[in-house]
């Protein structure tokens, strides 16, 4: 792509930023500049050359927007533009008076003619920086939807459709030759980074809600044997074929009886033990009784047992070893201690809904109907990466400036305490190479790739601009309003034919953690078919004062006492997102409501706050 500075008048302007080099570093293949004098025909002629005949994509001017009677370039540029583009001068006027009333003055146009774009900017060499600067975030889109990129012009749409539309904003510029091993002035040099973060803040509720808006509702499952299916999610309803019990059985060890005999004494007849069907033409009549067993059948004829207890022996065989006549000291009800066929599980009862985790309870009664395999959901994989200069394995020598990493051992034991399959992806330095070989080794394993670090707005946070500008990937939320974890992004990417998930946490311990807890688990479980994959969160009362944060801040809590109505809890200390000994021991994430709700400050022993359990 070619870029065209029409240097107006001010030759200390183009040694500023429009030179080679800068453009160049942007991405785009080749820059030329010309100094115009301040006539209508020569400016229009300039740009009509460029724009029609050498097709530039992007053609900027500097100078003569003033009111001066020799200011004529919005003239010149209105005669040669066929579309008006005011948003771009909107902006870059809006935001000059931010600094300068004197902007008010400036008569900037922009605008497009066939497929270049023009843009007027002051002819002082900061004005025109800063108005460049303004213009910056949206440019790489505008170029994309003026040369018709369609591809990226999706993924820029997709990217924006997060409350606000605010782009990526890290100034996507096409770039013919692939640089790679540098720092964020990959993607623009680090005196433009933007000075705030594109991103909109999302609250934690929209944030999850996109999330979980992004997992589809139908996983695929696979069938495992029962002992394999502890704690997944049942993914086709269980019903049953047979009825339990399937024959009419004792209730108790003792005698099967006909309930509406009346004879004292009854002949005893062989026995029914369980596992056994009564022998053949085996029938109680009036005046017997079949000695029984508990969960044997009953014999033909009888209708109720009466238990051991309830009877007295009054004959046996001659060698005192075999019963012969009993006496039946109870009343006896027709059906007493027998349970009919299928009064535990009828034929064609469901006994296990789709959808249902399954506990031991739960395989057993899959087992009772005659399960072998059961189809359940597929448990995600999910691949965990920690990122930075810094941070090295623990069992190596620190050298000066590094720490160990903790991230990626707390998320790949929370990623499997929870049933989830982990994948250990390693260390990736903050170099885009290295950053996007690991990522596109977790993309093409896993499902879900949970990322720590690199994600604010330091100039080796890359983790953003490679996602988008390497892997295409669609970021759907780039801040969250909380405390802690507020830059935490959430991504995903077409792999495989597949949609994979992205979680890029923030670095600091005690954040990724937390915002695995409430971004990443739901997730995960909506991925294994758990119907209710929400964290669970009961009331709870402070035991101390709390001081609030600006922002709505996930505390961490012990129960420090359960008799009270609701708990009470107790914050585990000091809460910076750097100190995981927060973490330590705590049962729950308080959730405090920010500082300026109702201009508190502080929340009283006593009051009530919603605790989510970890
Ligand atoms: N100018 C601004 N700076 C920062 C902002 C901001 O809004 N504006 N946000 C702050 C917040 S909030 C957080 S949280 C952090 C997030 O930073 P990153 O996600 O970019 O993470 P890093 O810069 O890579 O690291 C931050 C911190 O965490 C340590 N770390 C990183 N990885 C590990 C690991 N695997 N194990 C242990 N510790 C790790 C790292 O050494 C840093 O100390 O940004 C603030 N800055
Ligand atoms: O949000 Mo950061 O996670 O405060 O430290
Ligand atoms: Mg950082």
């Amino acid at each position: 792509m070619l870029i065209t500075t029409i240097i107006y008048k001010h030759k200390t302007t183009q040694r500023s930023i429009f030179n080679h080099k800068f453009f160049t570093r942007l991405g785009f293949n080749d820059v030329l500049t010309k100094c115009v004098p301040d006539e209508a025909e020569l400016i229009e002629a300039a740009l009509l050359d460029w724009a029609d005949r050498a097709g530039l994509s992007l053609v900027l001017t500097t100078g003569g927007t003033g009111f001066s009677p020799r200011d004529v370039t919005p003239e010149a540029t209105k005669k040669v533009i066929e579309r008006d583009a005011p948003g771009l001068s909107i902006a870059m006027i809006t935001k000059s008076l931010e600094v300068t009333p004197m902007a008010m003055l400036s008569r900037l146009t922009s605008g497009i003619r066939r497929s270049t774009l023009i843009i007027n900017l002051p002819g002082s060499k900061k004005g025109a920086e800063e108005c460049f600067n303004f213009a910056l975030p949206s440019l790489s889109h505008a170029l994309d939807l003026i040369s018709d990129v369609s591809s990226r012009v999706d993924h820029t749409h997709n990217s924006m459709q997060v409350h606000g539309g605010h782009t990526c904003g890290h100034g996507k510029y096409h770039s013919t030759t692939k640089t790679i091993g540098r720092t964020k002035e990959d993607f623009y040099p680090v005196a433009m980074r933007p000075r705030q973060s594109p991103y909109p803040l999302l609250s934690v509720h929209e944030a999850l809600q996109v999330v979980m808006e992004k997992i589809p509702e139908q996983q695929s499952t696979e069938l495992r044997n029962l002992e394999d299916a502890l704690d997944r999610v049942l993914g086709e309803s269980i019903i049953a074929s047979q009825p339990f019990p399937p024959f009419p059985a004792s209730i108790k060890d003792g005698y099967a009886v006909i309930s509406s005999d009346s004879s004292t004494e009854r002949d005893v007849l062989a026995p029914v033990t369980a596992g056994e069907s009564p022998q053949s033409g085996q029938c109680v009549l009036i005046g017997t009784v079949a000695r029984i067993t508990t969960g044997a059948p009953l014999p033909g004829g009888a209708d109720a047992v009466v238990m051991v207890e309830n009877t007295e022996l009054l004959a046996s065989s001659d060698d005192g070893t075999v019963e012969k006549k009993i006496k039946i000291l109870s009343n006896v009800q027709s059906g007493e201690d027998v349970r009919s066929v299928g009064s535990d599980i009828a034929k064609g009862e469901t006994v296990l809904e789709r959808g249902t985790v399954l506990g031991p309870s739960e395989l057993g009664l899959a087992a009772s109907v005659g399960m072998e395999r059961i189809n359940v959901f597929k448990t995600p994989l999910v691949a965990v990466m920690s990122t930075g200069n810094e941070v090295v394995d623990p069992g190596s020598n620190l050298a000066p400036g590094q720490i160990y990493d903790s991230n990626r051992h707390v998320l790949l034991a929370a990623v499997r305490k929870n049933g989830f399959k982990g994948l250990d992806i390693g260390i990736a330095p903050d170099t885009r190479e290295k950053l996007v070989e690991k990522i596109a080794a977790g993309l093409e394993k896993a499902d879900v790739l949970v990322t720590s670090g690199g994600v604010s707005m330091g100039e080796k946070d890359l983790l953003k601009p490679v996602l988008v500008k390497d892997f295409s990937a669609n970021i759907h939320f780039g801040r969250v309003f909380m405390k802690p974890g507020k830059p935490t992004t959430f991504a995903t990417v077409e792999r495989n034919g597949k949609l994979k998930l992205i979680f890029a946490l923030p670095g600091n311990p005690v954040s990724s953690t937390v915002t695995f807890q409430l971004f990443v688990l739901p997730a995960l479980r909506k991925l294994a078919g758990h119907p209710n994959p929400s964290s669970v969160t009961i009331k709870a009362q402070l035991k101390s004062r709390v001081s609030l944060d600006p922002r709505p801040e996930y505390q961490r809590v012990v129960i420090s006492d359960w008799s009270t109505v609701p708990p009470t809890v107790e914050s585990t200390g000091l809460q910076r997102s750097s100190r995981l000994l927060s973490m330590r021991g705590a049962t729950g994430l308080a959730v405090l409501p920010p500082m300026d709700e109702g201009g508190k400050t502080g929340m009283e022993p006593g009051e009530i706050i919603d605790l989510i359990l970890m």
